[in-house]
């Protein structure tokens, strides 16, 4: 994926000014800045929720294999089967573990009930989830904990096996085991996915992104290597951010 020259306004607000920076396929990148940079704006833009609300509107290209998604002829719902988006609450559906992860699967593909289970069940394993609800297939979704529903919405939305899959915050609500685990599983997501993850953590972002955009002020300050951008930044506004001592 190629970000070029995104500006994104809510209203008369500049959330995003001019942000263009490549997203390397099958690599982890994390999206870090403090509080109110614009990358949960940027991040939205990549699915284009904006679309639902009208005076919410972005500029500039985002390819997808050379496809500027951003033009209006895209047809969003296909688009969101390509980039799939797990959001910083968990939100599984109100039915069975079962149902949560191949309900997508069922809306667009015609599986024979066979290739379904290995579906779900792949989808859960690679959600580090199947183990613990291998036997609980048909409870509901809600019977599990947060740190559960997390992982279960990380099943749902690889089943489908989006090319982009974006996360907010994906481990803002849990405990360190959980987020152990769900670490563990973007690690093991990249080999069938290019992944953008928006995260507080800068430890976090170190631990797993392969690569590190920090976002100030709606403007992209810096991107490269994680290793280079925490280690070597060029900019001193990084410098400080990494370094806690700003934001
Ligand atoms: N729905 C909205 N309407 C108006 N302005 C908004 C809206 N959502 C975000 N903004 C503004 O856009 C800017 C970027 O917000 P965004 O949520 O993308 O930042 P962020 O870096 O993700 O912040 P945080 O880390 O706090 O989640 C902020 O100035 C914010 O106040």
């Amino acid at each position: 994926m190629e970000v070029r020259h995104v500006s994104f306004r809510y209203g008369d607000t500049l959330a995003l000014n001019d942000v263009s920076l490549p997203i390397h396929a099958n690599r982890v990148t994390a999206l870090i800045g403090p509080s109110g940079c614009g990358k949960s704006t940027l991040l939205r833009v990549f699915n284009r929720m904006p679309d639902l609300y009208e005076d919410q509107r972005a500029e500039g290209e985002v390819l997808l294999d050379g496809e500027n998604i951003l033009a209006e002829h895209v047809d969003v719902l296909t688009l969101r089967r390509r980039v799939g988006m797990v959001t910083q609450k968990p939100s599984p559906f109100p039915m069975s573990i079962y149902d949560n992860v191949a309900i997508g699967m069922r809306l667009n593909e015609e599986l024979a009930p066979s290739e379904l289970d290995a579906r779900v069940e792949d989808a859960l394993r690679r959600a580090a989830l199947w183990e613990e609800v291998r036997d609980i297939l048909g409870h509901s979704a809600l019977s599990l904990s947060g740190g559960q529903q997390q992982r279960l919405c990380l099943a749902r939305t690889t089943a489908v096996r989006p090319e982009v899959i974006l996360l907010d915050e994906p481990c803002s609500a849990l405990d360190p085991i959980s987020t152990a685990k769900i670490e563990e599983t973007i690690e093991g997501l990249k080999a069938v996915s290019t992944i953008v993850i928006v995260t507080h953590n800068l430890q976090q972002a170190a631990r797993i992104a392969d690569y590190t955009a920090f976002l100030y002020l709606g403007e992209l300050i810096e991107f490269g290597p994680t290793q280079t951008l925490f280690a070597t930044p060029a900019d001193e506004r990084t410098a400080r951010y990494v370094t806690g001592k700003m934001g």
